[in-house]
């Protein structure tokens, strides 16, 4: 039987409300421990004072619910106290639960983890919990409720069955093979596994959408000394996070902001002006500028408009399709206005603030395009993309396997790959790197 844990499942800290839970065998024992009365109604939120059961000294009066196995989060019995958000409270119904015989604190994602181990939902589930606390855009949010809600799970259980469907075929070809056909995968699976194939490697063909949209997608801010590089990553950030002078050759390090752009989540790297280097340190900024430049899945290509409209030539040639160009300083040169790479430019001052809208409109465009996608859920993380390349391989293997027996085998070895991703078989060696990820309460 398993023990019972407990955790502030609230950031710690002052605040309105902090929440307790207790989740385990010995979770009603604590509450009725803690409120000297019978337990309350199941999922109804009862007004209780709750006292410390060693001295009796009064904790707090609470809200408080309870849930009874397994209609609850994690599956077990579960004990929610609803608090009075201040620390001293928190620590004293802390203190009092660890006096509880049976009870101890929660490891970092223990409640999740025993909601997995309780088959309350697959794995990719337990980690869009995790990324739903994370989230911080309202596209993140909504890829995290749609993983949450089984899109994922669906597609890769979905997957596994057909697999195993036509892994039981082939099994029966083996048990009694037809002679007059030789070779490995008969007529009869072989459309099957190639269009397996075939959506697993559309699925990983997406250039990392999902995964970006977790991670933010990374835009680079390149041009000329001077330009105005980082005083345009001040004005989209809304605050003063790099240094701006009129000396050339003022940033020399990769600065980064990360910012919400319509809804969805972007890493903003100011880098060093280009130019030959004066100097070994900015021979460096240099090199990573252009290294972040490379990297990025949009590069702003910055250009000074008080020079209009000659263009520097350093900034021109980074130029390419994942490219905006913005023109700086039109509070000095005054409207400007052309067609660079196909794109119309636009026009800002850092300054004034001008264009600032429509720059954000169009880098919204971008990230629009590269991650909302066409609404199929998205992969989302290395670990599912690696096993996933593990099943693509494998089938492929079985497609030009020479014996039935070879083809089964691989045909195995990639609905094994299927099943790890959403726990299905063998995980125990990845949950601990899984719910590591997670904040102790959750
Ligand atoms: N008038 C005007 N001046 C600007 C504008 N943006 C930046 N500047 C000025 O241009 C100069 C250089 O600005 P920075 O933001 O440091 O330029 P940078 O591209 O980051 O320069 P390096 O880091 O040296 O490559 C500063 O004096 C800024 O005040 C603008 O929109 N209008
Ligand atoms: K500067
Ligand atoms: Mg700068």
């Amino acid at each position: 039987m398993s023990v019972t844990i407990f955790a502030l499942a609230t950031a710690p800290g002052r605040a309105g409300v902090a929440v307790v839970r207790v989740s385990g065998p010995a979770a009603g024992d604590a509450l009725r421990a803690l409120t000297g009365r019978p337990l309350p109604r199941p999922r109804m939120a009862t007004l209780v004072r709750l006292a410390d059961p060693v001295g009796g000294e009064t904790l707090d009066d609470a809200l408080v619910l309870w849930f009874p196995a397994p209609r609850s989060f994690t599956g077990e019995d579960v004990a929610e106290l609803h608090l009075h958000g201040g620390r001293a409270v928190v620590a004293g119904v802390i203190e009092a639960l660890g006096s509880v015989p049976g009870l101890r604190p929660a490891e970092p994602g223990e409640f999740t983890r025993r909601a997995f181990e309780n088959g309350k939902f697959d794995l990719t589930a337990a980690e869009a919990v995790a990324d739903l606390v994370h989230a911080e855009t309202a596209a993140q949010r909504r890829q995290a409720l749609r993983q949450m809600a089984g899109a994922l799970g669906t597609v890769y259980e979905g997957w596994r069955s057909r697999l195993l469907r036509a892994l039981a075929h082939l099994e029966a070809d083996i048990d009694f093979p037809d002679e007059d056909l030789p070779g490995g995968v008969p007529d009869a699976v072989r459309p099957v596994i190639e269009a397996l194939a075939a959506e697993v490697a559309a699925h990983l063909d997406d250039r990392g959408r999902g995964e970006r949209l977790r991670d933010g997608i990374h835009v680079a801010i390149v041009g000329a000394p001077n330009a105005g590089k980082s005083s345009l990553l001040n004005a989209l950030a809304g605050r003063e996070a790099a240094i701006v002078s009129a000396r050339a050759g003022t940033t020399r390090d990769v600065i980064e902001v990360h910012l919400d752009v319509g809804g969805f989540p972007v890493v903003l790297a100011d880098t060093a002006g280009l130019r030959e280097a004066t100097d070994e340190i900015e021979e460096e900024g240099i090199r990573r500028a252009l290294d972040r430049a490379d990297r990025a899945d949009v590069k702003l290509a910055v250009f000074d408009g008080t020079s209009w409209p000659a263009l520097d030539e350093a900034t021109l040639r980074l130029i390419d399709r994942d490219s905006i160009a913005v023109v700086n300083k039109v509070d000095v040169s005054g409207p400007v206005s052309g067609i660079l790479a196909g794109q119309p430019l636009v026009a800002v001052s850092a300054r004034t603030g001008a264009g600032l809208r429509s720059l954000e409109e169009r880098l919204a465009t971008f990230a629009d395009e590269r991650l909302a996608g066409s609404g199929t859920p998205a992969l989302t993380r290395a670990r599912h993309r690696s096993a996933l390349e593990e099943c693509h391989g494998a089938l492929l293997r079985s497609l030009s396997a020479v014996l039935p027996e070879l083809a089964a085998e691989d045909v195995r070895m990639a609905a094994r790959a299927l099943g790890r991703i959403t726990g299905r078989v063998d995980v125990e060696d990845v949950l601990d790197v899984i719910f590591r990820d997670f904040c102790i309460g959750k």
